[in-house]
């Protein structure tokens, strides 16, 4: 369970990246985060895991405090709270393997790592991250011979590889072209399902957030504007989030098709 009572937060500039947030995401969901450029979903979703910290109120994830956490207990939330980045934020000079052994290193002795031994056990569970995501014929394949969409894939599997209970996706999909960030999302949906991982995910496609969230929470200057079920999220909900007409760049304009 993550909960937020009350959460504000205020950069050093003095701008409200969320003010006074209070939400409960209970284990296992998958919740879209939207709003325009500036509402604050990004700060949101960084908050949960201390990248950003919180000004005033109350956040805990899984039972521990963030907003008041010592860094050991910070470092020991991160290995628990994996992040999906815009920018896939891979090793691209070396194999698609090391960089999903990369999630393995807070679960592993720092001297193991230092001299690159991961251990049977390691390898095991970053082979069956990939597999989960269908790119395990990639695992000697250096990182930046890939696509994106398979870059974000092998970012997944970085992701699994620590055996998080919370997933974090920030804009996971907006550098890749409609039909791969669908195919992402999918992968992301269906990871999320079969492992029971509460995920939460900024999208800035409106077609996007409706066919895979289970929630949606809509932001507006920092502020949750709603928060319902995927299902009422109807056009006039969005125009409501957005305090504007929908236009075409709002959506991903790809044919979702059936959802798992
Ligand atoms: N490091 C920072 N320092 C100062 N202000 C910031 C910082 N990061 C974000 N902000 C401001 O906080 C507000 C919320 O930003 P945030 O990035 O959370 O919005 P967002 O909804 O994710 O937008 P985008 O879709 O453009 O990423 C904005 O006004 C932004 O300019």
């Amino acid at each position: 369970m993550i909960t937020f009572r009350d959460v504000s937060v205020v950069y050093p500039t003095g701008t409200k990246g969320l003010d006074g947030v209070t939400l409960e995401i209970p284990d296992g969901q998958f919740v879209v985060v939207v709003g325009l450029s500036g509402a604050g979903k990004s700060t949101l979703v960084r908050a949960v895991n201390g990248l950003v910290p919180v000004t005033s109120g109350e956040l805990e994830v899984n039972g521990q405090r963030v907003d008041s956490a010592s860094k050991r207990e910070l470092r020991r939330l991160r290995a628990r709270v994996g992040m999906i980045f815009q920018s896939f934020n891979l090793v691209t000079r070396v194999s698609v393997l090391k960089n999903v052994l990369m999630g393995r290193l807070a679960r592993t002795s720092t001297l193991a790592t230092l001299v690159g031994a991961y251990g049977a056990a390691n390898r095991e569970i970053a082979f069956e991250a990939l597999e989960r995501v269908g790119i395990v014929e990639k695992a000697y394949v250096r990182a930046s011979q890939l696509s994106g969409g398979q870059q974000q894939r092998v970012a997944i599997a970085r992701v699994l590889a620590q055996q998080p209970d919370v997933v974090l996706a920030d804009e996971p999909v907006a550098s890749l072209d409609p039909p791969t960030a669908n195919a992402v999302m999918r992968d992301l949906r269906r990871v999320q399902r079969e492992l029971g991982i509460t995920t939460i995910v900024n999208l800035h496609f409106l077609d996007l957030a409706k066919a895979y969230a289970d929630r949606i929470i809509g932001m507006r200057a920092g502020k949750v504007v709603f928060d319902g079920v995927a299902a009422d999220a109807d056009d006039a909900v969005f125009e409501q989030i957005y305090g504007r007409s929908l236009t075409a760049e709002d959506v991903s304009t790809v044919d979702v098709g059936p959802i798992l």
